[in-house]
């Protein structure tokens, strides 16, 4: 029988609002401290398979960055723009997220750089790691880094990436203090990885601050793993067949017990419905499933009081699911 805890969710109508017009591929989704919803977009460019060479490095250099603005904040009611900056700076926007000062930390999967903006973006960087387009396995670069995870301390993680399989742990002013999943790049695959595999594109970051953990989307493995946040090695991972071959995202809410949302992705031949999950955190226990046949490509998804947002890439989507009373399930 299902959980008493939740109700299921159902996709709302008619939201964002029309005037936000025609998005690019839409990577990134992230929530701020006043419930906006803010989503960061590719504008013209998109990620196809002659986009980087055999080396990862991004090809289209000579286009220049994207002209247009690649982050929107939208309001969670009305999902018309609030705020929207981010243009002429980005090639290739992959993940977002706001800490709990709203300052904003997203990763370019072209450039191989993570940045920290001001609340509300602004015109430079008030920090900048990783190499300006250079791929690699060194501990001051990223290689296609997809992923931040910021903690009120101030430390943050990055996942690294789509050619590298490891999260990164750094205090605020960017020093490294930590490696999480990978040894080292000659290690062989199962080594210093006590979960047996080594990840296959940790894609997403979901921190869960009050249980000590920090969980990624390992997305070629199609699991959640999580680790420690006081000893930095894997703790759990979390799998089942609903996910089918790849996992892309996940988020954390602290509410009813801590929740975890996640979205899984296409396989070819489709063997698995595309869709979202409500687990439990503590158990990994599956409460949820939705919402029936909408998404294609879902990307990202952050959760809210206000909802669980998904954005997906081809459609560029972003929808909007919500508690739907009249499938609250009474307490057993
Ligand atoms: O994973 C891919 N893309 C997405 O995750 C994304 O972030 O666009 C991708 C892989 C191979 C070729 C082209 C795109």
């Amino acid at each position: 029988s299902q959980s008493s805890l939740h109700t299921a969710l159902r996709l709302v109508e008619g939201w964002p609002d029309k005037s936000v017009g025609s998005l690019g591929q839409v990577a990134g989704v992230g929530m701020d401290s006043s419930g906006n919803v803010v989503i960061f977009h590719r504008g013209d460019h998109v990620w196809d398979a002659w986009t980087f060479d055999s080396k990862r490095q991004y090809r289209e250099k000579d286009k220049g960055p994207i002209s247009t603005d690649t982050v929107i904040s939208l309001n969670p009611q009305t999902g018309k723009p609030v705020h929207q900056w981010g243009r002429d700076f980005f090639y290739l926007p992959h993940g977002l997220t706001l800490d709990h000062e709203d300052n904003v930390w997203v990763t370019d999967v072209a450039m191989h750089q993570v940045f920290k903006f001001a609340p509300g973006g602004g015109e430079r960087p008030l920090l900048t790691l990783g190499e300006r387009f250079v791929p690699n396995w060194s501990t001051d670069h990223f290689c296609q880094p997809t992923d931040v995870a910021v903690e009120k301390s101030g430390d943050f993680y990055v996942s690294d990436g789509y050619c590298n399989s490891r999260i990164l742990k750094f205090d605020s002013t960017g020093k490294l203090l930590a490696v999480l999943g990978e040894v080292s790049h000659d290690a062989a695959p199962d080594q210093g990885f006590a979960l047996g595999t080594q990840m296959v594109i940790p894609h997403s970051l979901a921190l869960a601050e009050d249980r000590q953990q920090l969980c990624t989307a390992d997305r070629e493995n199609g699991r959640v793993v999580c680790f420690s946040t006081v000893t930095g090695k894997p703790v759990r991972t979390i799998q089942h067949p609903e996910f089918g071959e790849r996992l892309f995202a996940i988020s954390y809410s602290p509410s009813q017990g801590g929740l975890l949302h996640a979205v899984n992705g296409p396989t070819d031949p489709p063997t698995t419905p595309v869709q979202g999950f409500t687990m439990r955190f503590g158990d990994g226990e599956i409460l949820d499933t939705w919402p029936d046949q909408a998404f294609r490509n879902p990307h990202d998804v952050a959760c809210a009081s206000s909802g669980v947002y998904v954005v997906e890439i081809g459609p560029n989507k972003v929808w909007k699911l919500e508690p739907s009373e009249a499938d609250q399930i009474s307490v057993k």
